[in-house]
């Protein structure tokens, strides 16, 4: 998809078909973890034995943040499919500003669910890929930076979200509009809801963490990533929140009609 082609971006066929592509990117940000233990001081906000000058807060936060503060700086968030965790340090690009034609509503980048994912990703996700429970001094960098490619892939496929709701409200206005007049939140959830979708993510899930979490020349050896871990981070995290930022989204669709 083009995002200076709205009509791509609207296209819900193209929508999934990026979102079958970032399974591949989150798998592989997950491999790349899993080489690490979970290493708890990465996490930790204001950790005395780890010391960070003029900052409140954690290391992962700190490396995240001035990580987005350069990637700002080169558009990142220009993109209307990047999020960024820290909305409020993000600086004007040092190159000219590309002027992406408008395919989602004004108030799109309020709706953000990074602080959410991040605490998700630490408690839920992080105990699940890691090699063991345990820290590593030596390797304090190398964790954050994978824990940034992480939450970044998982925050562009929840986020797409407005793009799949953007599409379905433009496909039923009337019906929609009923919804979203009458709050009616369960019958928004019912109609973004498509179970044959989902189950076709979850099989994939299972066949591809089956194939690509371990050395096809030697199945015997150790497994970097399972189907049942991963189809559990989609079923129940990735899935739900990205119907979340979908619900989100919807909610407020009216003020921009
Ligand atoms: O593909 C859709 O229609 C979506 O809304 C996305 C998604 C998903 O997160 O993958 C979420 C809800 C649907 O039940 C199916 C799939």
């Amino acid at each position: 998809m083009d995002f200076l082609k709205p009509d791509t971006v609207l296209d819900l066929k193209n929508i999934r078909d990026e979102l079958v592509r970032m399974e591949d990117t989150i798998i592989f940000n997950f491999i790349e973890r899993s080489h690490y233990p979970t290493c708890p001081t990465v996490y930790r906000e204001n950790d005395p034995a780890l010391k960070i000058p003029d900052f409140s807060g954690s290391f992962l936060d700190w490396a995240l943040m001035h990580l987005e503060m350069v990637q700002s700086q080169i558009r990142r968030f220009e993109s209307p499919d990047e999020t960024p965790f820290f909305p409020d340090k993000i600086l004007a690009p040092i190159l000219p500003s590309i002027n992406y034609p408008r395919v989602l509503a004004s108030y799109s980048p309020q709706v953000n669910y990074n602080d959410k994912i991040k605490d998700v990703y630490i408690k839920q996700i992080v105990p699940l890929v890691s090699k063991y429970d345990g820290d590593s001094w030596e390797n304090l960098g190398s964790i954050a930076s994978r824990d940034i490619e992480c939450l970044q892939s998982l925050s562009r496929r929840i986020h797409f979200g407005k793009f799949v709701a953007e599409a379905k409200f433009q496909a039923d206005r009337a019906l929609y509009s009923k919804l979203i007049k009458e709050k009616d939140i369960e019958g928004l959830y019912k109609s973004i809801t498509n179970e044959a979708v989902e189950e076709k993510i979850l099989e994939r899930l299972c066949v591809k963490a089956d194939v690509y979490g371990v050395d096809p020349t030697n199945k015997e050896g150790q497994r970097k990533i399972t189907p049942e871990y991963l189809v559990k981070i989609y079923k129940e995290l990735v899935i739900p929140l990205t119907k979340e930022v979908e619900i989100e989204y919807l909610l407020r669709r009216l003020e921009s009609e």
